[in-house]
């Protein structure tokens, strides 16, 4: 049986780290984009990450930030993943000097072999719909547009829920999902309840995983 990873971002508060970690989170996700309703400072997200027991690890999300704001934040967070959600270019990237993911995009005639090609430095790419907003929408984009192999570790995201997201690892059998929208009350407010059972629902899928 396999055991897909789960990352549940957009946290804001001490008591929905604990409510996510007590659900089976592998990793757990602050959002350093101002514009995000669900943004914190880097001081905060240190203060967060500071209640993560160990092999769960903070994930540290930046759209477009200036090197400046990500090696303040990375200085805080030292253990923390990098995640790229918005243009950054491989190099800026791999500048940084720490494991990271990057956000591809999904939309029809999007290339992601190509894209994941230009990007030989992460750690694994992590699927999301193509919104204006750059994430966090709870929209799903069509999976078939996921090619079969792809050649590095794939974060399926974008609109899971507990709901349907049996049916995505199913289908598209990524190493780890991703999830925002779909185990909130309100922005940036998590629901233990849905966090709970967002985790179940990839625990019945990789039972029903060869
Ligand atoms: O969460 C946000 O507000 C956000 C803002 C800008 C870029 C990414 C953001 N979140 C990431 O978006 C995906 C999908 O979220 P959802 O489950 O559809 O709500 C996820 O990777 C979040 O980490």
């Amino acid at each position: 049986m396999s055991r897909t990873r789960i990352k549940i971002c957009g946290l804001t508060r001490e008591a929905d780290v604990a409510d996510a970690v007590e659900a089976g989170a592998d990793a757990l996700g602050f959002v350093l984009y101002p514009k995000s309703p669900r943004a914190v400072t880097p001081e905060r997200a240190a203060e967060l990450a500071r209640r993560l027991p160990p092999f769960v690890t903070p994930v540290l999300l930046f759209v477009n930030a200036a090197p400046e704001t990500i090696a303040h934040a990375v200085r805080l967070v030292p253990q923390a993943l990098v995640q790229f959600h918005g243009d950054e270019t491989p190099e800026q990237c791999a500048a940084v000097g720490r494991p990271w993911l990057r956000a591809a995009r999904m939309a029809p005639g999007f290339d992601l072999l190509d894209f994941a090609r230009r990007h030989p430095g992460a750690t694994g790419l992590l699927l999301d719909t193509h919104v204006e907003a750059y994430g966090g929408s709870g929209k799903v984009f069509d999976w078939s547009l996921i090619p079969p192999s792809v050649p590095v570790p794939v974060v399926l995201s974008g609109g899971l829920n507990p709901a349907n997201v049996t049916d995505g690892v199913l289908r598209v059998r990524p190493w780890a999902v991703d999830v925002s929208s779909g185990v909130e009350r309100d922005k940036g407010i998590k629901d233990a309840a849905l966090m709970r059972r967002f985790c179940q629902a990839v625990r019945e899928a990789d039972a029903r995983t060869a």
